[in-house]
Formats: structure tokens, sequence, C-alpha cells
């Protein structure tokens, strides 16, 4: 099956191109280290591509939407319909991610995995496995044959993208009610109560929060989801949503292409693709540092530091879309600036450098 294949696929970073970075890197007229977590950032791409001098060219932002039986509980400020409404305004660039992905200079990919209505709007790819994930205050999610097609559907178009010539890729979520099986994830994870792991998504009330954190806690009573179980955890307490972004990580990673996680919800989903395949955590890059109280330990969990931090916490692959410049801009550093020897500056004095 296609998710066994992909995750067998994962390869570790190839080391010699890293090495080859570093060293270029280190020749630089700068001092040693000096353009900080941008040398990290290209190093990194090295190894994911295996180029010693890493290009990027087409950008893709690849957006999944699907929605949340769990709404009926009251966890959310926005009734269900938004998520199908939002969709047409990812495409025509209105909404948020429209906007940043434009100023990325990405194209915007916008995937129906399950949401409850029909979406019939041009450009919208129709890859519904199931139109909403079960409540999880009930029950699971999804059946275990559920959450493997859709983390297939998130595979194929990662790789359709991929296909396309998108050489970086960015996920981004939609799906009202998201935060909550996106906490549950990281408290089954973790090991973290409900009480660590709930944060106020669209902005809910005390009151609403309250509600929101004896769900969670239910969600993970009822369905005992496995920690060490990656597609356990996945169908009993994630969506159809976060099982395709897990899949676009997973292709991305066996495609050896570089992929911009964005906030809460897309973290939930690394997570998710690092439980199946470990591998897969060196081929993503965290974007920032989302607004949602957890997502810090989520980013803990998978040892990956924030980009920046600009107290977003929209999702939609915002944070992600904002970060690709960095990202472009860390391989230009390595093209385009000049040795010692080729700009004819003095060496450093190697004994004196910090070792
Ligand atoms: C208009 C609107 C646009 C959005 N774009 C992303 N989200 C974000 O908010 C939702 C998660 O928060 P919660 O769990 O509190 O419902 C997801 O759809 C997420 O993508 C939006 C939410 C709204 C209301
Ligand atoms: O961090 C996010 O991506 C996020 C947080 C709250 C609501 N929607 C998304």
């Amino acid at each position: 099956m296609l998710l066994k294949k992909t995750i067998g696929e994962i390869r570790d970073l190839d080391q010699e191109a890293m090495n080859q970075a570093q060293k270029r890197l280190d020749s630089l007229i700068k001092p040693p280290g000096s353009l900080g977590v941008l040398e990290d950032i290209v190093v990194r791409l090295a190894g994911i591509t295996g180029d010693p001098r890493p290009v990027i060219g087409d950008k893709a932002v690849i957006i999944m939407a699907g929605d949340h039986g769990v709404v009926e509980e009251g966890v959310s400020v926005a009734p269900q319909e938004i998520t199908a409404q939002m969709l047409p305004a990812f495409l025509t660039g209105v909404a948020g991610i429209g906007v940043l992905a434009k100023h990325a200079g990405a194209r915007v990919v916008v995937v129906d995995v399950g949401v409850v209505s029909p979406v019939d709007f041009p450009g919208v790819l129709q890859r519904k496995v199931r139109a909403g994930a079960g409540n999880i205050a009930k029950g699971p999610a999804l059946s275990v044959a559920e959450a493997v097609r859709a983390l297939e559907v998130g595979i194929e178009v990662a790789v359709e993208e991929i296909e396309r010539g998108a050489s970086l890729l960015a996920v981004g979520d939609m799906g009202i009610g998201n935060t909550t099986p996106s906490s549950a994830i990281l408290a089954a994870f973790g090991g973290y109560s409900a009480e660590d792991v709930t944060g106020r998504g669209t902005l809910v009330n005390d009151q609403v929060m309250k509600t929101k954190r004896e769900v969670i806690a239910r969600a993970l009573a009822i369905n005992k989801p496995d920690p060490k179980d990656g597609l356990d955890v996945l169908s009993k307490v994630g969506g159809l949503e976060i099982a395709g972004l897990a899949g676009v990580i997973l292709g991305a990673a066996a495609r050896r292409v570089p992929v911009l996680i964005d906030g809460f919800i897309t973290t939930a989903a690394a997570l998710v693709a690092c439980k199946l395949q470990p591998k897969a955590r060196d081929y993503m890059f965290a974007s920032h540092l989302s607004g949602e109280q957890g997502h810090r330990l989520m980013l803990d969990l998978l040892q990956l530091v924030p980009l920046i931090h600009l107290n977003m916490r929209l999702g939609e692959g915002t944070g992600a879309a904002l970060t690709m410049h960095l990202v472009e801009a860390s391989t230009k550093i390595l093209h385009e600036m000049a040795s010692f020897d080729e700009a004819g500056v003095s060496d450093l004095e190697e004994d004196k450098i910090l070792k």
C-alpha cells in the first residue's frame, strides 16, 4: 500500500551534501556562523535534497480541509459551515493564506479531504474520504481504513505538486473545531493533561474553554489512544485534514523535498507523521510559534525550533507561507556570497577563532 511504501522510502539526510554546504559556508566573507539560523537552514536543505548547493524553485502551500463531529459539543466560536465557505476565499486570494501565499510567490492548493457539505468551487481538489470526522467525545474520529486513506490523499497530493515542479512545500489546515483534536493528539503523544494542551482556538471565552477541556479529557478517556501507535492516535482522536497533512509531510520527505509546518494543527499532523516515521522530522522546518497554548509543547516533542514568533494563530498555512522567503534566502547566501579567496578579502586568523 502507498502509505507503507512511502514510509519505507524516507531516508536519513545526506551527510556528505551537508558537509560540503557547511564547508562552503565557512569559506564565505563573514565571521564563522554569523548568519545564524540561515546557515542551519541551508545545511539542512543540502541534507534533505542531497544537493550541496540547494536551489528553491516553485513553491506550493497545500491546505487540507475537513470537518469535525466534536463541534456539536460547543468547542469553537465558529459555526461548522465556515469550513466550506473559506475554501473559495483561499483560491480567490482574499483569505489570510491567499494574501500571504501570493506575497511568498507560492501557489495555493486546496484539498477537500473531509468537509461535511459538498464544496463545488473550481480548483478545489475533490478527495473527500468521508463527510466529516466522528465526534471524538463519543467515539473514534475515523476508522483505521479511513485514516490510512486520508493519509494517502496527502501523499498523493504532495507527489502531484512535486511532479509539477514544487521544490518547497508549506502545509495549512482548515476545519472548524480542529484545535480540539489537535490538543487531544498532543495530550496522547506527550502524556499531557487536557488542562496543559487546551488553548483558545478561534478565541473562545472562559466558559467554552471549560467545555473544551472537559471534551478533550473525555475524548482521551473514551478512546484510549495508544501513544506508541501513530495510526491509533490519528484514527481515534484526529481528523481527516490532520491525516491528509501528515500524508503531505510523509510524501514530501519520501521525495526529499523540504516542508514548512505551520501552527497548532499542522504540528499535530507532524507529530503523527513522526510517529509513523521518525526520520520525517528532519525534512520539516517549524515556521513559527503559534499563539495557541500548547504549540510550544508540540515543537519541543519534535525538537524543532520555530523560525519566527509573531503571535499568529490563524492556521491555513499563513506562518509557513511567511517563512518561505527565509528558506529561500538561506540558499541565496550559499549561491551568491563570495569566499575570502574569490573576493580578495584577507583570511581570518584561524588560531584566534573560538572552537
Ligand atoms: C473565519 C475563520 C477562518 C479561519 N481560518 C483558519 N481558521 C482556524 O480556526 C479553526 C480552528 O479553531 P477552532 O478549533 O477554535 O474552531 C480552523 O479552521 C483553523 O484553520 C479559521 C477560523 C475561522 C472562524
Ligand atoms: O496555530 C494555529 O494554527 C491555529 C490556532 C488557532 C486556531 N487555528 C489555528
